[in-house]
């Protein structure tokens, strides 16, 4: 593995951040020091290909690894039917939803590529989170452990076929940040993850790197020293990418808001967060509906209403 890209996840100073009229301060430090992962983390690219090619060859399969979790499924593939949404495949896990896939289906699935993906998973969570949640809440003066003792994680493997419903897009995942505390993003060595350093400017992420950013909680907690970094899969027309991302969010029923609000960092948020209305459960399915609907895995019920970039900022810095 080439080494880790930290990429945006502090900012210089929060005194000299930017006011509310742009979100997030453009100026970003790399934490070049903070080592997260021993050189040694790999993802099993291969069996994540053969799970992806296992999955689309047998229908059946599929359909019965997603009656596991009819909530949500587990394998999304509406790319493969409607060209508007992020051309990608996806394998979303999580603890939970492992533990509703029944051992006979698990044990069937395993030659082809699940038994490596879970044990990379499994391994990744229990090595690493810990050390990195202390590393990360320590670089700015914060304690995340003892909000992080459920395991709120998710495993998600990623396709970004050619063969989808729009083989020309580029659009393999929209614009973005994530809702949770970090993301780990393993890559397969084919670029197309890119990240915003100022609004509209989108920088290339080196395809070999690991990435770890941040997301929507660490950015609350952290009083805004940590930043979300917004960031984008494009597509290159006929090349394929996988990718293996782990989010790591605090437990679901804490209460997003700066762990030291008395340091004056504070001032930059809405008085919803202030006040303590905003909790983790709440903010994970207000999320989660805006990612489905842009993964073209839901459809809006009448009435419904997708709430914007600008509408979730609003919530959480105020009046812009
Ligand atoms: O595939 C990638 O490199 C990133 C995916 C991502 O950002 C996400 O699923 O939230
Ligand atoms: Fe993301």
């Amino acid at each position: 593995m080439a080494g880790i890209a930290i990429h945006p996840v502090i900012t210089p100073s929060a005194k000299t951040a930017s006011p509310r009229s742009s979100l997030l301060p453009p100026r970003v430090a790399d934490m070049k020091d903070l080592e997260l992962l021993s050189g040694s983390v790999e993802a099993p690219f291969n069996s994540i290909r053969k799970l992806f090619d296992h999955l689309r060859a047998s229908p059946k399969v599929a359909d019965a690894l997603n009656a596991s979790y009819p909530t949500r499924g587990v394998f999304k593939n509406a790319a493969l039917k409607n060209g508007i949404s992020d051309q990608k495949l996806t394998i979303d896990i999580s603890p939970y939803r492992l533990a509703c896939i029944s051992a006979e289906l698990q044990a069937s699935l395993s030659p082809h590529g699940f038994g490596d993906v879970i044990k990379f998973f499994s391994e990744l969570t229990a090595n690493h989170v810990d050390s990195m949640l202390s590393k990360l809440g320590a670089s700015v003066g914060i304690d995340l452990l003892p909000l992080h003792r459920s395991r709120n994680v998710n495993f998600r493997l990623c396709d970004y076929t050619p063969t989808t419903a729009a083989p020309g897009s580029k659009n393999g995942c929209g614009a973005h940040r994530d809702y949770g505390t970090f993301s780990i993003i393993f890559q397969d060595g084919i670029e197309g993850l890119e990240m915003e350093r100022e609004p509209g400017s989108w920088v290339p992420v080196s395809a070999h790197s690991v990435v770890l950013l941040c997301g929507w909680c660490a950015y609350i907690l952290s009083g805004g020293q940590l930043e979300a970094a917004r960031h984008r899969v494009r597509r290159r027309p006929g090349v394929r990418r996988l990718s293996a991302v782990l989010f790591v969010a605090p437990d679901l029923d804490v209460v997003l808001k700066p762990l030291n609000a008395q340091d004056g960092n504070a001032a930059r948020f809405s008085s919803q967060v202030m006040d303590g209305n905003i909790d983790v459960r709440w903010f994970k399915e207000c999320m989660g509906k805006r990612w489905r609907w842009r993964e073209g895995n839901a459809q809006l019920e009448d009435g419904e209403d997708i709430t914007q970039d600008e509408d979730i900022e609003r919530l959480i810095l105020g009046k812009v």
